[in-house]
């Protein structure tokens, strides 16, 4: 199969009609050439404790994002993307209620280099909303709705860069002016609930812009967004980091975005990181199966309705975290299942070819067959 036809990435240009295209320019290229290293993320775990036994959300994840790189996150519900980006930037439970271990050494633009694994929380108010910076799928949850929006980006202003109101408020408009919201100085009286979700989303990028982090995480900014709105957000975060060069990465599901924004992809599956690859790579060609199967499950506009093909959809779930199968965690939904190879021990994670990393005994034969 040539995976690289079955994306369907709407790009809406202006003046032309919205086609489904693979979009897989190598956006970066230059940058992530010559770059450095703005996080770096050793056999990060972590793991919840709960009612039902200890819930091992993250195990033995390592990676790194350069600086003007995009790093996009994949996986179906509960692979762990979210709890790797909220355990780096230390808003996961406190202990016992949540252990981390591992190494996250993230560079800001000062200069400075922060450990963000075990580091006390009152240095990780600094980092978080300086040096990095989150946003999320509901602006709503996020922004408080009590306070103006000009309040609430002027305060991060203040904490951060010690500005005075004046100060802060004239920035505030500028940062409203630069993500595209029109008349800055009367939005900045608004409440979240005067605006429109595509308006509040913008608000949380100023607000995540703000103090020009070297790093921004976004976990499904776009999902509750309508599509229109939803790629003018992708557009404008990608103007902003070709602006400012920060390190992002992107949460989602949706593969057709992450082809339209990411440089790199990293597939986790209960946990794990079972395929790490440039975005073409991944795409061309996914050597691990649930790779495979994520890129297979992609609708096809054209070919299903036309081939009246049915959908096709990875058989079987997600394992219980807490009751991992032995071996390959994915083996019992893989179509290429060996026993006593796949269930032996946990595949390692091996380098396929320089910078395509995968987590499965046998791809070689997989890719030999296909
Ligand atoms: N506070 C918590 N207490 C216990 N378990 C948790 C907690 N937060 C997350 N988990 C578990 O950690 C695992 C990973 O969750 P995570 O939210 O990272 O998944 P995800 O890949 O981001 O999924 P989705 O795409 O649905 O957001 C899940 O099994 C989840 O139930």
């Amino acid at each position: 199969m040539n995976y690289s036809e079955v994306i369907p990435v709407r790009r809406v240009q202006a003046g032309a009609e919205a086609e489904n295209v693979l979009d897989l320019r190598p956006r970066h290229a230059q940058a992530t050439a010559e770059a450095e290293n703005i996080l770096d993320v050793r056999d990060l775990n972590v793991a919840f404790r709960t009612a039902a036994g200890t819930v091992q959300a993250v195990r033995d994840v390592s990676f790194s994002v350069r600086r003007g790189e995009t790093l996009a996150l994949v996986g179906e519900t509960s692979s762990g993307k979210s709890v790797t980006c909220l355990g780096l930037l230390g808003l996961t439970p406190p202990a016992p209620y949540c252990t981390i271990s591992g190494s996250a050494r993230l560079g800001a633009r000062d200069g400075k280099t922060y450990e963000l694994v075990g580091t006390p929380e009152r240095v990780m108010r600094q980092v978080r909303g300086g040096a990095a910076s989150v946003i999320f799928q509901e602006p709503m949850t996020s922004l408080n709705p009590v306070h103006t929006v000009g309040a609430q980006i002027c305060e991060s202003l203040r904490i951060h860069l010690g500005m005075n109101t004046r100060a802060a408020t004239d920035r505030a408009a500028e940062l409203l002016n630069q993500v595209g919201i029109s008349d800055p100085k009367r939005r900045l009286t608004n409440y979240p609930h005067e605006l429109s979700g595509g308006m509040r989303q913008r608000v949380m990028i100023a607000m995540a812009i703000a103090c020009e982090p070297s790093l921004l995480i976004a976990d499904e900014p776009t999902t509750a967004l309508d599509v229109t709105i939803q790629a003018q957000i992708l557009e404008l975060l990608q103007k902003l980091q070709s602006q400012t060069r920060m390190a992002m990465i992107y949460i989602t599901h949706n593969l057709g975005t992450v082809a339209e924004i990411a440089d790199r992809v990293m597939v986790m599956y209960a946990g794990r990181i079972v395929e790490q690859a440039d975005v073409v790579e991944l795409f061309t060609q996914p050597r691990h199966p649930y790779s495979r199967g994520l890129i297979h499950s992609v609708p096809r506009l054209h070919s299903n309705r036309a081939r009246k093909t049915p959908l096709f959809a990875i058989p079987g779930n997600v394992p219980d975290p807490a009751a991992h199968p032995p071996g390959c965690t994915f083996g019992p939904r893989c179509g290429h299942f060996e026993p006593g190879r796949c269930d032996a021990a946990v595949p390692d994670l091996e380098n396929a070819k320089p910078g395509h990393l995968v987590r499965c005994v046998r791809w070689p034969e997989i890719e030999g067959a296909a």
